[in-house]
């Protein structure tokens, strides 16, 4: 069976395929060419103010955004995808929170809610970012969020770093600013 699914996207390093606005529009299209996963719907993409541990060094603006996408995968096989796309372009794993060319966060699997060392949905900080709500809003408006109850409109209007985020305009889509 079939099951909808929302991930987001971030990168705030270049790799050897070009700047963050690449990456991510390159990830999106191995996703697409994954043969159990089908795109359904893709943000526009923002470019946003790194959110950082306390105490450690500024880091470059992401590039952020988020899709929809529709997969005969399991959640965990879905995480291994997602997995697999990240280290493709380049992402090593050091720091929590670290600069990367590439993240991938499996954000919401349908209603589940699980709660596993390798994977807890929905994920537990996305209602905390501007950065995941704002261009999720746009794609998933009504999608109710299994444990908080309310839609991703509404966990949307007030996002905590509202005034980090805006909005910047990739090849011919439309500039909206917020
Ligand atoms: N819903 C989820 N999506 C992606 N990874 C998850 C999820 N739930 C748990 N994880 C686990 O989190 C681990 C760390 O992920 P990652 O390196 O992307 O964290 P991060 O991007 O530094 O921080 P954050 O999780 O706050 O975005 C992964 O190895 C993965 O097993
Ligand atoms: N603006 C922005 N800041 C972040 C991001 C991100 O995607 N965008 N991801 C993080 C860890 O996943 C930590 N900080």
């Amino acid at each position: 069976m079939t099951e909808l699914c929302a991930i987001a996207l971030g990168s705030n390093l270049s790799s050897e395929i070009g700047d963050s606005q690449k990456i991510v529009q390159a990830a999106i299209a191995q996703l697409a060419n994954h043969p159990e996963i089908e795109v359904v719907k893709v943000s526009r993409w923002y470019r946003t103010k790194a959110i950082t541990l306390p105490n450690s060094a500024p880091q470059p603006d992401y590039i952020n955004g988020c899709a929809i996408l529709r997969t005969l995968l399991t959640p965990l096989q879905l995480l291994h995808a997602l997995f697999y796309v990240e280290q493709f372009f380049g992402r090593e794993r050091r720091e929590r929170w670290g600069a990367r060319t590439l993240d991938l966060d499996l954000l919401l699997y349908g209603d589940l809610q699980i709660d596993t060392p390798e994977l807890v949905l929905p994920h537990p900080r996305m209602s905390d970012r501007a950065f995941v709500l704002l261009p999720l809003a746009e794609i998933a408006a009504d999608w109710i969020h299994p444990v908080k109850g309310q839609t991703i409109s509404e966990l949307s209007q007030n996002p905590p770093d509202l005034d980090l985020s805006y909005p910047i305009a990739l090849d011919a889509k439309e500039i909206v600013l917020i």
